[in-house]
């Protein structure tokens, strides 16, 4: 070996010759372009190594393949594009390839009155696979929203009543009586239990399918929940926020529902499983609810 020449390790033969189902990178800093929004990213690559004699694969060659996705918007056409690069680059080691973007979608909320508006962020991973030619990609997308208990609601309307009864017991109602009295701490004696709430949402999306659809599959899940966590708040919108969630009382197992029906009818989703999480302030751990479809387990 001359002064110019550099080992290669990764050219030498195994001593054990087991093949691994995957080896690349975990958290590569990378700017992505979605939407033509540039956000910040942690990317995995990887690609499996079927030649169980190889030492190792060319970690460089899957990192520098990830250039593309600095300038171009992120499709499924280019992951696949991008994963057929980690292939070509290791023909004859690999025969399956792999990407996951994590990153913070952010889309510009409006406040339900006011004429403001806020971001907000979606935490959002991205990952495709190209495995002997066929290619699948998921999304995984984390939504906020509140959820009011109804079983609670209903306790408290119970309340409600009864200092109802308590307070105009032998007394001919007046219109200005109740009215003031509802207006009153009285008059609200009780308050259900409302709590913020996660909705974990992994959506497959059909073949050939040409956009990610990240936006429309959130805005779909906040319209089917109605009590999306909120960003820049007045009193109006604190007032119609309080209205949305008397409008929408959700248990766990009703966001489940609400979510998978909405998700069947959004264009290009072929299969999801989603996971609701309410971080109840009733007690200490969790309700939640998980649902299918298309999925096999
Ligand atoms: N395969 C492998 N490479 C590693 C690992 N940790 C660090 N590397 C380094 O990653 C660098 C890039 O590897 P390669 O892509 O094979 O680099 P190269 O041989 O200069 O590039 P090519 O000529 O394209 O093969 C090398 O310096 C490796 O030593 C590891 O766990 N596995």
């Amino acid at each position: 070996m001359n002064a110019l020449t550099l080992p290669d390790v990764a050219a030498q033969s195994s001593q054990q010759a087991i093949a691994l189902e995957w080896v690349g990178m975990c958290g590569i800093a990378s700017p992505v372009l979605i939407n033509g929004q540039r956000l910040s990213a942690k990317i995995d690559a990887g690609v499996n190594l079927v030649d169980a004699t190889a030492r190792g694969i060319h970690m460089s060659r899957l990192y520098l393949a990830l250039d593309q996705l600095e300038t171009e918007n992120l499709t499924p056409a280019l992951l696949r594009q991008l994963l057929q690069c980690f292939l070509d680059s290791h023909e004859g080691l690999s025969n399956k390839a792999y990407v996951r973007i994590h990153s913070d979608v952010l889309l510009k909320r409006p406040a339900l009155v006011s004429p403001l508006a806020g971001w907000k962020s979606y935490p959002t991973s991205i990952e495709a696979s190209l495995k002997n030619g066929m290619f699948h990609v998921e999304l995984k997308i984390l939504v906020s929203y509140s959820s009011t208990c109804p079983c609670s609601a209903a306790l408290a309307r119970q309340l409600i009543q009864r200092q109802f009864i308590d307070d105009f017991a032998n007394t001919s109602l007046q219109h200005a009586d109740v009215l003031a009295w509802l207006g009153s701490s009285k008059g609200i004696v009780a308050t259900p239990h409302s709590q913020r709430s996660a909705a974990h949402l992994t959506i497959r999306l059909e073949h050939q399918f040409p956009q990610l659809t990240l936006e429309t599959i959130i805005n779909n899940a906040e319209g089917a929940l109605g009590t999306a966590v909120q960003t820049a708040v007045k009193r109006a919108d604190e007032q119609a926020f309080a209205l949305a969630n008397g409008q929408n009382l959700m248990f766990c197992e009703d966001a489940a529902r609400r979510l998978n029906t909405v998700l069947q009818k959004s264009s290009g989703v072929e299969a999801f499983k989603l996971k609701v999480v309410h971080a109840e302030s009733l007690h200490s751990h969790d309700a939640v609810a998980e649902s299918f479809w298309n999925w096999e387990v």
